[in-house]
Formats: structure tokens, C-alpha cells, sequence
């Protein structure tokens, strides 16, 4: 579609909802879940003591008051490393640009709900699930997506953000609407086509004649071995992506994946990126591709920890490194959303019921009794 297309045809469907809205049809809500991020320097703290609060994330003895001593402990760390990468995250920013370039496509690939409207509830940072759902009200929604942002499934994230949404759910009259979810993703066709574009133009940086030689790393956040150990299914799917990506790109290049970002001293799953890199060298690979492959858009992870440490560590070491660009703004990855939104539509219209089949599975090792009671609400929603 021509640019000038695009645009009439956004400004069009913008209208079809602003006029349904007037005429009291309320719109489809999709709720794009994710953690957040400070989107200044100053919010850094209250972003660390809600993440340090959470009990689905980082269950800690005496909660209430150690997240606040630990908050408030590394909160200078961190404000650093979000002045490195210029001043805040970028996750809100592409977040509501996503989403509202998804509702525009949904209106056109699933007239039958719409209109459409992309909502934001963060885990950690504004906008909080309250203030979400505040205007889901105003807006007078009978019917909502969740639509988590991981593309892949882990209880310390997606399950996290889940089980705040039930826990909220009477406060905050979400408990009025009818809802389903879309939990996982991560090997749907388009994200990996989306994730594949973004490697190709990384490895179009590096000479014809050595491209094929380029090792591409894969990197994800990693997960405490005790959540790994428990079941947790984000280590296979994490992996079931990478799979996936490599065979789209007809596995021209070596690869593995690796796992970065841990906090604390407890094992964690390996290998670490960084050692990862230092091992490349030391093997002699003079070329390497970074692909961040479990987050939708820029964070501190990639800007910070893969851009400013381990590539300038690599290439001390005598490796060229670049890395594959975040999703951010990829028109691929938002049509992705779309298509993904208009499947789960589909199905919930066939009665294939309100959440998958492997959302219903606990891990075997959850003791987490809201991951149970969060299912079961979510499962019988609308019935
Ligand atoms: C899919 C991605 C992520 C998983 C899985 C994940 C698990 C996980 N994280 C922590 C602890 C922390 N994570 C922190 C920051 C952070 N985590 C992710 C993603 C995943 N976390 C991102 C993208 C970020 C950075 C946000 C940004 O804006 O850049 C932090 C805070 C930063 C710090 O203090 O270092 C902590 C703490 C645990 C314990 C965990 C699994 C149980
Ligand atoms: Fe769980
Ligand atoms: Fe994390």
C-alpha cells in the first residue's frame, strides 16, 4: 500500500471510530501487556520498587520491606544506565505506536469488532493497569483482548502481568468486561519475518565474500534456574523462535543462543552473552550478528548492555559486532500484531474459548496459587 493510501485510509478509520465511539458503540479494547520502563531518568525508582515488589517476578522474604531497600540501593545504577541511553525508555513510545498501528489494520482485517482501540497496561511503570483501565471505562468497553507483548510465555513476565489483571479485576471493574487472551506468539509467521528482515540487514553490513561466515548470537533476557527448574516454559519457546528464524533464513549462518541481563547471585541459565562474545574471539570468529529475540522494542538490554558493554568489549577482542535493530517501529512486526489479533478473533468466534490450550497448564512446579485462580477467571470469561 502507497504511503499516501496508508494515510488516507488511517485518517478514515480513525474517523469510523471516532463516530462509532459518538454513537455509543464501544470498541473492541486490545490491552498490549508488557512491563514498561521509565520513561524519564527521575521515574527510575518507582519503576525498580514496583518490579521489586512484584512476588510473581522476585518473590523475597519480608516483600513489603526489602523491595524498597533494594529499589532504593540500585536505583543509581540504573538511573545511569538509562542517562547513557538518552534519558528514559522507549518502550511506551513504540508500545502505543504498535498498538494503534495494529487497532488501524484490525478495523480492515476484522470488520466485525470493530472498532478497534489499543490500550497500554504496564507491569512496572505508566501506565499502571488502574489508570488502564480508568479509561477502558470512560470508553465504555464490553469487550477486550489481553494481548501480551512477551512473544514468549514465561510466569515471571506474561504470567505476572496476567495475574496483576485478575488481582485488579474487582477495583477496577474489569471484572464487568468479557476478555480472552493471546499469550504467546513467539513462532508466529510474521514476528519471525519481522525478526528475520532485521537480521538480514545486519548481516548486509559485513563484505559479500565473508556474510556466510557471521556467527549470529541470539539473546534473551535469562530466566533464575529456580523458575527454569519449576517448569517454566520461556527457555523452549525462546528457542522454538530462534529455531524458526534460522530456518526462514534457510540457515545460512552458524548460530546459538545465549542469555543476558542476570541480577543477584543465584544461578542463572546460561550461557551469558558476554562470555559468549569472549569465547567467539577466543575461537578466532571475527564477525558476529547480536539479534535480541524476547522484546518487542529498545530497552536497556539492548541500548545499553549489548550496544555500549558487550559489543565494545567484542570488538576489543577483535570482533565486529552489529547488532539486528529492536522491532520498534517495523510496519512487518505491526502487521504481525494485526494478523495475530485476527487470528485469536477468529478462533474466539469458531468457540475455540477465550485462552489457549497451553495456558491452561500450571507449571508443574507452581506454588503460586493466583496462577491457578487467574486461569480458571480467564478461561471462563463471557461464559
Ligand atoms: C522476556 C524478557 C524478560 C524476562 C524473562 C525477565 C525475567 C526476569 N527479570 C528479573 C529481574 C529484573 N529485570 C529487570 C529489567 C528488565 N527485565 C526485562 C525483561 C525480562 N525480564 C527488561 C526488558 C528489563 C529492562 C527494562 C528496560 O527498560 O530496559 C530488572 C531491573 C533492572 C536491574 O535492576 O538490573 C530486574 C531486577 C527477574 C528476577 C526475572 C525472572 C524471574
Ligand atoms: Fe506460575
Ligand atoms: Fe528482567
Amino acid at each position: 500500500m502507497s504511503l499516501l493510501r496508508t494515510s488516507v485510509v488511517s485518517r478514515a478509520l480513525s474517523r469510523s471510530y471516532a463516530t462509532a465511539h459518538a454513537a455509543g458503540k464501544s470498541p473492541t479494547a486490545v490491552v498490549m501487556l508488557n512491563m514498561g520502563g521509565p520513561s524519564t531518568v527521575a521515574e527510575t525508582h518507582d519503576f525498580l520498587l514496583n518490579l521489586f515488589m512484584d512476588g510473581d517476578l522476585i518473590p523475597l522474604p519480608f516483600q513489603r520491606f526489602l523491595a524498597p531497600v533494594i529499589a532504593r540501593r540500585r536505583t543509581p545504577q540504573i538511573e545511569k544506565q538509562y542517562t547513557d541511553i538518552g534519558g528514559g525508555s522507549p518502550i511506551l513510545h513504540y508500545t502505543q505506536l504498535q498498538g494503534d498501528g495494529m487497532a488501524k489494520l484490525l478495523d480492515e482485517l476484522h470488520p466485525e469488532t470493530a472498532p478497534h482501540k489499543a490500550y497500554v497496561a504496564f507491569r512496572y511503570a505508566r501506565p499502571l493497569t488502574e489508570v488502564t483501565a480508568r479509561q477502558m471505562k470512560e470508553d465504555g468497553v464490553k469487550r477486550a483482548i489481553a494481548f501480551t507483548q512477551y512473544p514468549q510465555y514465561s510466569c515471571s513476565t506474561t504470567g505476572s502481568s496476567l495475574n496483576e489483571l485478575f488481582r485488579k479485576r474487582k477495583s477496577t471493574e474489569l471484572d464487568t468486561i468479557e476478555w480472552s487472551v493471546i499469550d504467546r506468539w513467539g513462532t508466529h509467521p510474521g514476528f519471525i519475518e519481522a525478526v528475520a528482515q532485521n537480521i538480514e540487514a545486519a548481516l548486509a553490513k559485513f563484505p559479500a565474500e565473508t556474510r556466510s561466515e557471521t556467527v549470529l548470537l541470539f539473546s534473551a533476557h535469562s530466566l533464575p534456574m529456580s523458575v527454569v527448574n519449576r517448569g517454566d516454559p520461556y527457555i523452549l519457546e525462546v528457542s522454538a523462535s530462534v529455531n524458526a528464524v534460522m530456518q526462514r533464513l534457510g540457515n545460512s549462518n552458524p548460530f546459538r543462543l545465549v542469555w543476558q541481563s542476570q541480577v543477584g547471585p543465584s544461578a542463572w541459565m546460561g550461557m551469558q552473552t558476554g562470555e559468549a562474545l569472549k569465547g567467539l574471539a577466543r575461537l578466532g570468529k571475527k564477525q558476529v550478528v547480536l539479534v535480541p529475540i524476547a522484546f518487542t522494542s529498545d530497552h536497556i538490554e539492548t541500548l545499553y548492555e549489548l550496544d555500549l558493554e558487550y559489543t565494545k568489549e567484542a570488538e576489543e577482542l577483535g570482533v565486529e559486532v552489529h547488532r539486528a535493530a529492536s522491532l520498534n517501529d517495523s510496519p512487518v512486526f505491526i502487521r504481525a500484531l494485526a494478523d495475530i489479533a485476527t487470528e485469536h478473533l477468529r478462533d474466539c468466534k469458531a468457540g475455540k474459548g477465550p485462552t489457549s490450550i497451553q495456558m491452561s497448564l500450571r507449571c508443574p512446579g507452581c506454588t503460586n496459587a493466583t496462577c491457578g485462580q487467574q486461569k480458571a477467571w480467564f478461561a471462563g470469561s463471557g461464559r
